[in-house]
């Protein structure tokens, strides 16, 4: 692995590389060693595993560091949008690119010729009263609907400036861009962090309940203020934090577990979060193992899960494909990090779409969600040079 400063991988970044910045790491994965597809994301990280492990082997005794699978987990796997990972050809690892980033130029993207949303915001303002009317009547506690913006250019746009405009203004959170085996490209800022493992230690930093942040300070204040005193934001956060735990509990020896959720912030939204720290049983399990049993969580799809996705599927007229599922890396030893991939877009040769969701809960008022997805949306507009809708 040879030296590289963070902001050289950032700028060495093409179309084809897996990259992901996050607060004290930059990975650049760059060629296909081997790539491996599965619809089942259990039989996917085991596959990796011994995969991984096999290279170990054939190495015998050479360095290790750089074994790693990269890629993208989708929201709902199937043959054609399955689970996604590649052992790179080469991999580089350094530093953290904040705070050296934030001072970076940023970078020219392409004006785009046309914008539409699907479906347009009056159907999602609909949408949402559907899905407080049916939680009632299903019996669910939580379900997240999102919508979509189809943006199209003149000619062929790649992610590289959409990438490097992320970096410049996300100084926290996971910053990426992922090949799909559908020849696009996922590119977003997750703040959430879906699982990651290092030796015994998992973290979770599970994410619900959110407000805009403002340019102007005291409605920003406000703004933060009211979500950490709303009652509606804390059922939504708590059914998301329940269902983290449960999942992680069988596969933990102790599960550290704050009694309330913090603020945390974005550029541009404001949310509660739960940092859940946990120190495994069987070492052997791998961070895409877990990252496979968490998925989906409540964060994106809802509670009871089968019921939600049932009604994500019956009331929202797209395919999520990667947005809402994760992005990430696992290595030989099984460490790894997994953000949950939202604050994205998925990116073809002159289109993208980009998508943003929120959590409804029976206290949920449809237009105040819909004004949470196009806050949402703001990350990957601000990075487009476009104004935030
Ligand atoms: C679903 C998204 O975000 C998720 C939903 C949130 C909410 O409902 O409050 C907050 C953070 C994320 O876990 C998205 O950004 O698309």
């Amino acid at each position: 692995m040879t030296e590289k400063s963070p902001v050289d991988l950032l700028a060495a970044y093409r179309r084809g590389d897996f990259f992901l910045a996050t607060e004290n790491r930059t990975m650049l994965g760059r060629g296909i060693h081997t790539a491996v597809s599965d619809a089942d994301e259990f039989a996917l990280a085991e596959r990796v595993r011994t995969l991984l492990l096999g290279k170990i082997e054939e190495r015998s005794g050479e360095d290790e560091a750089d074994l790693v699978a990269v890629g993208a987990l989708p929201f709902d796997s199937d043959a054609t949008t399955p689970g996604h990972l590649v052992v790179p050809k080469d991999v580089h690892v350094a530093g953290a690119l904040h705070p050296a980033a934030a001072t970076l130029p940023r970078h020219e993207v392409p004006r785009p010729v046309a914008i539409r949303p699907v479906p347009e915001p009056s159907r999602h303002v609909e949408a949402v009263a559907t899905a407080v009317t049916a939680l009632a009547e299903r019996n669910l506690r939580k379900v997240v609907l999102a919508r979509a913006l189809d943006v199209e250019f003149a000619g062929p746009v790649g992610p590289e400036g959409i990438l490097h405009n992320l970096v410049v203004d996300n100084d926290r959170g996971y910053t990426f861009a992922a090949e799909l085996p559908n020849a696009r490209t996922l590119v977003g800022a997750s703040p959430e962090l879906l699982l990651s493992r290092r030796g015994r230690t998992v973290v979770s930093h599970p994410h619900a309940g959110s407000a805009p942040r403002s340019a102007d300070p005291t409605i920003d204040r406000e703004n933060a203020e009211r979500l950490l005193a709303s009652r509606k934001d804390h059922i939504e956060h708590a059914v998301l934090t329940e269902a983290i735990v449960e999942t992680l509990r069988p596969y933990c020896a102790r599960l550290d577990i704050p009694p309330r959720p913090a603020l945390v912030s974005t550029p541009t939204m404001w949310h509660l979060g739960t940092t859940i720290t946990g120190e495994l049983s069987d070492p052997g399990v791998t961070a895409l193992h877990l990252a496979a049993a968490l998925h989906p969580t409540p964060a994106i799809c809802g509670t009871p899960t089968p019921s939600a996705r049932r009604l994500v599927t019956e009331l929202e007229e797209f395919d999520r494909g990667y947005y809402a599922g994760a992005v990430g890396w696992v290595d030989a030893q099984g460490d790894g990090e997994w953000a949950v991939s939202i604050r994205c877009a998925e990116l073809a040769e002159q289109s993208l779409r980009l998508y943003a969701g929120g959590g409804i809960v029976p206290e949920s008022d449809p237009k105040a969600e819909l004004a949470e997805t196009s806050a949402k949306f703001a990350t990957l507009l601000r990075a487009m040079g476009l104004p935030q809708e």
